[in-house]
């Protein structure tokens, strides 16, 4: 059964063109003008074809403070198809002593719901011989990015020792090094102290997660990850301090990535100080909110190129479930939503003020995601041969973002009333139409796994350079190599 997208102006992160697209099997299969016809006809007039969006943080169903994020893989993957994103890379997150494949079994049970493709990242949580073991068995099964928590000091939190044991492992194994980079000692101090001073609401979590920690946090993950010679991504950049160490980095010649959230570009702290503890509780995530400033940084990287994705950290919480920290702001749990709406408001205040191109928009929401983490081509790209993961985006299409009208399974949207401009009038999952015209045609479990490839050539350079300039002895003339 062929499909054929007509009359569109196809758009990738390098070329924009007109040209027709034939998918069979799942598979773009044809791409030119006026390409011979059969099956279903798209009508893609006055549309652009892009990739799908590849969203490369979501937490679905996610063990989290207590209580389970509450979109899970149906719903979650529900919304990721509503916006144009049809893939998503989770993270698997062994609670502290459990085993990597085993944390991984519990994750392939709860996607066998995904109503479109989905990888996972493995979480390195606690450090020991088991896992040092199981990291090699893990990059067989195709998953090669290990995050690692600089926060969340006693639950997920790794320390400084444990973080450069894993990044040389990871190094060896030809694996991508994550952080998520927040100085979790000074969080725990400052957040106790705001607490003693009577500082509970939820503006206080981001009186307690100041810039500095992330910069901190972020440089010193640099450092380790230059000692151990791993490619590092920094997930939810959010601030320049962070932003500053990440482009210094690189042009030092670092393998680096930064991944700023839709939230953070256009949403800012005053947020927190609204007087309703709901709405204010219902956007505390870390890290928090920042000013203008942090945001003109971070809109400044997507185009200079020192920050590489756009991602949503998807982690949503019921307004019920952000109550239990009514008092005590460090027991909200921390996180919110955004996979229904990272490409619309991303291409309404990116794409649509000038801060980016289109094929900008295209390599920060999904080509740049499918390289840096092993999968390009068959994901991130309109190329024969590629997985037919696509949207057919109607720059001209508006709505209000409403929670009544949204996949989420939460009781309120962070972007509530917020007008886009730009939205998908076909989403295609491996060839299939999940999104019709604003019609939701998804099919639950229709989502496969998306086995990744490790040693990709960000690694290899890396260790070409590493075997060039590892310590050897000096031969020196009388003196005997080895001890006496
Ligand atoms: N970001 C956030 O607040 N919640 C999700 C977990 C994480 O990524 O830190
Ligand atoms: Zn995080
Ligand atoms: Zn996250």
């Amino acid at each position: 059964m062929s499909t054929i997208i007509r009359n569109g102006t196809i758009v990738t992160h390098d070329l924009t063109c007109k040209a027709d697209v034939r998918i069979e099997g799942g598979r773009i299969a044809g791409i030119g003008q006026g390409l011979a016809g059969g099956g279903t006809e798209l009508d893609a007039t006055g549309c652009y074809i892009m990739p799908g969006g590849i969203d490369p943080h979501t937490h679905l169903e996610m063990p989290f403070m207590g209580t389970y994020s509450a979109d899970d893989f149906d719903s979650g993957t529900r919304a990721a198809l509503a916006g144009g994103t049809t893939m998503v890379i989770d993270f698997a997150l062994p609670a502290p002593g459990q085993g990597l494949l085993d944390a991984l079994a519990m994750w392939h049970n709860k996607s066998t719901r995904a109503n479109c493709d989905y990888s996972y990242h493995m979480a390195v949580t606690w450090w020991g011989e088991q896992v040092f073991d199981e990291m090699q068995a893990v990059v067989d099964r195709g998953i090669t990015s290990f995050k690692h928590f600089m926060a969340y000091k006693g639950s997920l939190m790794v320390n400084d020792d444990e973080m450069f044991a894993s990044f040389r492992r990871l190094s060896g194994l030809g694996g991508v090094a994550m952080v998520h980079a927040e100085n979790g000692d000074l969080v725990a101090e400052v957040s106790a102290r705001l607490l003693r001073e009577g500082n509970t609401g939820p503006e206080a979590h981001a009186y307690s997660r100041p810039p500095e920690v992330e910069g901190e946090a972020t440089n010193r993950a640099i450092m380790i990850a230059g000692m151990a010679g791993v490619p590092l991504y920094v997930v939810h950049t959010s601030c320049e301090q962070a932003h500053e160490a990440i482009r210094r980095a690189r042009q030092a010649g670092q393998r680096v990535w930064g991944e700023p959230l839709i939230q953070h570009l256009t949403l800012d702290d005053s947020e927190y100080l609204n007087p309703d503890w709901d709405h204010a509780a219902r956007r505390v995530m870390s890290p928090p909110f920042r000013d203008r400033r942090h945001q003109d940084s971070l809109w400044a990287g997507l185009s200079a190129g020192s920050l590489s994705v756009v991602a949503t950290d998807h982690c949503a919480f019921t307004t019920a479930q952000k109550r239990v920290g009514l008092g005590d702001f460090t027991r909200i749990p921390n996180g919110t939503g955004g996979l229904e709406d990272r490409l619309p408001m991303l291409w309404t205040h990116g794409v649509r003020t000038g801060r980016l191109t289109m094929n900008e928009f295209v390599a920060v929401t999904s080509t740049n995601v499918a390289k840096i983490f092993g999968m390009y081509p068959r994901k991130g790209a309109v190329a024969v041969g590629a997985d037919a993961d696509l949207v057919v985006w109607d720059p001209e299409k508006r709505k209000v973002i409403s929670a009544g009208a949204q996949q989420s399974a939460i009781d309120y949207n962070v972007f509530e009333g917020q007008e886009v401009i730009g939205l998908p009038r076909f989403t295609l999952s491996r060839g299939k139409v999940v999104v019709h015209d604003g019609e939701m045609r998804t099919e639950e479990g229709h989502g496969r796994f998306v086995a990744r490839e490790a040693n990709q050539p960000v690694n290899r350079a890396l260790s070409t350079w590493r075997a060039l300039t590892a310590p050897r002895p000096v031969a020196r003339a009388g003196i005997p190599a080895t001890g006496v």
